[in-house]
């Protein structure tokens, strides 16, 4: 036990019940049974850290053991940490600084994923632990029955709306075939879909449960509210995922969303790239507001970074600091040749830039680019083009995209 009475340990099976309800009275929810569920569905007792005050769970965090997709190489194990949360009446008191240090900690002395990424409540909490901003998605509003521009080409096959246990061997095949090409996209283990899927009454807004509408090649999952008033139908379709492999299969889902009667708005969250706005012929009729998506930290700076392949060749010495981490401060070289396949290894040298292991983060799945952070100050470039070479090597051909919140 530390001076201020807390402790820590790996949770077990027996606690959920208690992390149920810390969690629900955390996240402003109510404690139910249906979130106990939930919670039950991915829950990695092993891996999830508890903090107590007494016998009483006063905060956690847990790691999923999961897979993403990084540029060149495909799917990469990462730790993806999710229901971080602390009660009220016990926070600013250090226990998510307890669990954050139990899981980065951890992770490097057990030589586990060296990559931690998480979805975060609030932006201005992670970014002290090291994560950075390296994914980040928009919210579109688009006018229903927006025209396309001449030329779009659609399926010849209509658009199926399928009952949810049809559906879901339908769409884990189209998913498990685009997940591993699109940089930023999750592996879905175990209960995942189900967890994924999960559509209590409590989560719809007022609006239908789950809608499923298949093509061979693509999917939507969405749902609907019925609205009407003085001038009529109000309606609005809320897609939740939304998979497709061809150009084609994606035009026609989007046609068939559009075209939906008693529907005034479609409204979807996109990767920064989405096609959409390219196939309107008038772009306006969609609205935007930008979301972070993925933090993303490197929790050992050599095992994460050869993980990727780079646009090759490329030799560059990064100076890197760590607060929360300190075996990752100092200087790596990084070098690749033409396949992009990297070395990296501790050096002595001066570094071409220096930069905080949060930036490094940042810059990893190639969304966020060295000459951003450089010009936000946040990168120094201390040889000359060095910023410049980073961008290059670092640079992907698609935005990451992880629409996928866990
Ligand atoms: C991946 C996910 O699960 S994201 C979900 C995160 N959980 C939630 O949002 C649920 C509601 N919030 C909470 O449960 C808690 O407020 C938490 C988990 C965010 C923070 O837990 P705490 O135990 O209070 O954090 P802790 O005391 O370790 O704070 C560490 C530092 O972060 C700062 N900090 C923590 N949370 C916040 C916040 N929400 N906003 C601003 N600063 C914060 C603290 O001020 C402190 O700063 P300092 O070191 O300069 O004093």
């Amino acid at each position: 036990m530390s001076d201020d009475g807390l402790t820590l340990r790996t949770l077990t099976t027996d606690d959920l019940p208690a992390l149920s309800d810390m969690l629900a009275r955390a996240f402003l929810a109510d404690p139910s049974e249906g979130f106990q569920h939930r919670e039950g569905l991915v829950f990695e007792p092993e891996r999830s850290h508890g903090v107590f005050d007494g016998d009483e769970l006063i905060g956690m965090g847990e790691i999923l053991t999961r897979k993403i997709t990084v540029p060149g190489t495909g799917p990469t194990p990462f730790a993806g940490i999710t229901s971080v949360g602390v009660a009220p009446g016990h926070r600013r008191r250090g226990a998510l600084t307890r669990v954050m240090r139990a899981q980065l900690h951890g992770l490097h002395d057990d030589g586990a994923e060296p990559i931690a990424a998480l979805w975060a409540s609030e932006a201005v909490i992670y970014p002290r632990f090291g994560y950075g901003l390296a994914a980040q998605f928009y919210r579109a509003k688009i006018r229903a029955k927006s025209a396309f521009r001449p030329g779009v080409e659609l399926e010849a096959e209509r658009v199926r709306e399928v009952g949810r246990e049809q559906a879901i061997p339908l769409i884990k095949a189209i998913y498990e075939k685009e997940a591993p090409q699109r940089v930023g996209a999750l592996d879905r283990p175990g209960a995942t879909w189900e967890f994924n899927l999960d559509d209590p009454e409590r989560r719809r807004n007022g609006a239908t449960a789950f809608r499923f509408a298949v093509l061979p090649d693509g999917y939507v999952i969405y749902r609907v509210k019925n609205d009407w008033n003085e001038e009529g139908p109000r309606g609005i379709l809320s897609v939740q995922e939304l998979v497709a492999t061809t150009p084609e299969a994606y035009a026609t889902l989007y046609r068939f969303l559009l075209d939906y009667d008693l529907v005034v708005t479609v409204e979807v969250s996109a990767a920064l790239d989405e096609p959409l706005v390219h196939l309107l012929a008038n772009p306006r009729a969609m609205t935007r507001s930008g979301g972070d998506s993925l933090w993303l930290r490197l929790v050992d700076v050599d095992r994460a970074l050869v993980t990727r392949r780079y646009n090759g060749p490329v030799d560059l010495v990064f100076g890197v600091r760590d607060a929360f981490c300190p075996w990752n401060t100092g200087n790596w070289r990084l070098v690749a040749g033409a396949d992009g396949a990297a070395e990296v290894t501790r050096v002595e040298d001066v570094p071409d830039l220096e930069l905080d292991v949060t930036d490094l983060g940042a810059i990893f799945l190639g969304g966020t680019r060295p000459s951003t952070l450089a010009a936000a100050g946040r990168i120094k470039e201390r040889t000359a083009g060095a910023v410049s070479r980073a961008t290059a090597a670092f640079a992907t051909d698609r935005e990451p995209s992880c629409l996928e919140s866990f």
